[in-house]
């Protein structure tokens, strides 16, 4: 999805400039590269008309030296190998970043959920567990929704993995609450995206967040959350894209009203009484301040780049940006938060609710988001430290810290 170069050679591109400030010699950037596991898996369901199809599933687990491997489950018509293996890495360096842990992995389904119904879901999801879960469980590889999941799937990963292995509810994080999940796992992500966006535009470039402008691509999971805890810290979301269309209003858009109409018109903005509808397509060059890509990987390209006018970019998606974006932005002078650092709230909620679980503990919400948004301020502080001292873009600076971590690790262990 990343155009001419792949999304794993775009990764390892990133990761290459942070090796070369931190001088790793080319036997140890081959450890850190290559992914411990790759498992390719061929489901066949039989569908609800009575035809059989068979499905292709994927699981990287890229590295455990800090811990279990740790990374969310997709679903998505387009997903090959090497965007898993690229998003796997990615969950190495993000749980390195935020210093949890977990090491990292990924995994998914190639489908299109949109055109299948819940039953089909469910087989689909067990078939999969059932296929990888020798592999998978609290300390070795733990799943979490991702694009296209979300608690219920984790509810069908928990049964089906709990029927080989008894009942483990820290085999898999974002499961609904009744079922041993964290208050506040599905607010996290979207939680974090936002308070790393008031850090940047408040601390960093020393703006005012009341009345900023911010658009989004996606209003999911991560980006439906950002929107509503931005739009209470008083910045205005003006313009909005998803798969099903795009409304845009430069007064502001009402999000909670917004979020109402997506939950009742299949989770799309599409048709919002409250804006003016615009082609998704031109959502990167919509007049505002903060651009938060939040749905897929390689949609800031060399091609769609040049148009961006925010003076402040918040990966709440994975993977969303080129390394040609990368460097169109750092020569606009476009402040960029990586992924890594920006969205890493859903996984250390994910983390909190593995400890939770382990100790059969039940923590509010109010402790939850406190937790989370130290471990994210803190996080935040450490990446500005390695920009200032490498002068280098915030994604290098995270990937330095976390590459930092996970060779001194790797050495510990004796490696
Ligand atoms: N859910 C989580 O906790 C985390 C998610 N992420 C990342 O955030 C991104 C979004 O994930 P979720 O919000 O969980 O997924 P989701 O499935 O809840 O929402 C995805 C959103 O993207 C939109 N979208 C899909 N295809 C599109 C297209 N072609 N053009 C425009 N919009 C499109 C959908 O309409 C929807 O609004 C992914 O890149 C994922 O890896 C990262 C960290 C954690
Ligand atoms: O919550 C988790 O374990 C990981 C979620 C995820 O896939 C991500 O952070 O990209």
């Amino acid at each position: 999805m990343t155009g001419a170069m792949n999304l794993f050679d775009s990764v390892s591109r990133q990761f290459d400039e942070a090796a070369d400030i931190l001088g790793l010699s080319q036997d140890i950037r081959e450890l850190l590269k290559i992914p411990y596991r790759e498992i390719t898996v061929a489901m066949p369901i039989r569908m609800d008309d009575g035809t059989l199809k068979v499905f292709k599933g994927y699981r990287v687990q890229h590295n455990g030296v800090r811990g279990p491997q740790k990374g969310g489950l997709r679903f998505h018509p387009d997903l090959d190998l090497d965007e898993v293996r690229a998003l796997a890495s990615l969950m190495t360096w993000k749980t390195a970043v935020v210093n949890i842990p977990f090491g990292g992995a990924k995994g998914g389904i190639q489908c299109d959920p949109a055109k299948m119904s819940q039953h089909e879901l469910e087989m689909l999801t067990r078939r999969y567990i059932s296929k990888l879960s020798m592999v998978l469980g609290p300390t070795r590889d733990v799943p979490a929704p991702d694009l296209n999941t979300n608690a219920q799937t984790m509810a069908w990963v928990l049964d089906e993995y709990g029927r080989k292995n008894g009942y483990q509810p820290a085999c898999v994080t974002g499961k609904p609450i009744e079922l041993g999940g964290s208050q506040g796992r599905e607010a996290a992500t979207g939680k974090g995206v936002a308070l790393c966006t008031r850090e940047a535009w408040t601390k960093v470039l020393g703006k005012e967040l009341k009345g900023a402008r911010v658009a989004l691509q996606g209003f999911g999971n991560v980006g439906g959350f950002a929107a509503t805890f931005l739009g209470e810290m008083g910045a205005r979301v003006v313009a909005v894209a998803d798969r099903g269309g795009a409304v845009r209003r430069t007064e502001g858009l009402e999000v909670t009203a917004l979020s109402d109409h997506a939950r009742r018109h299949q989770g799309t903005v599409a048709g919002f009484p409250g804006g003016e509808a615009f082609d998704p397509a031109e959502i990167w060059a919509q007049p505002c301040d903060i651009l938060i890509p939040a749905a897929l990987s390689g949609v800031l390209t060399q091609a769609t780049a040049p148009a961006v006018t925010a003076r402040l970019i918040v990966e709440g998606a994975s993977a969303p940006t080129t390394p040609e974006a990368d460097r169109i932005f750092r020569d606009k002078g476009i402040l960029l938060l990586p992924d890594i650092l920006a969205n890493a709230g859903g996984v250390i909620v994910s983390y909190f609710e593995w400890v939770q679980n382990l100790q059969q503990l039940f923590w509010t919400e109010a402790e939850v988001f406190e937790k989370e948004e130290k471990i994210l301020l803190q996080s935040f502080q450490d990446v500005q430290e390695r920009v200032r001292q490498h002068g280098c873009t915030w994604r290098v600076g995270a990937l330095v810290l976390a590459l930092g971590r996970v060779t001194k690790a790797n050495s510990l262990r004796g490696w």
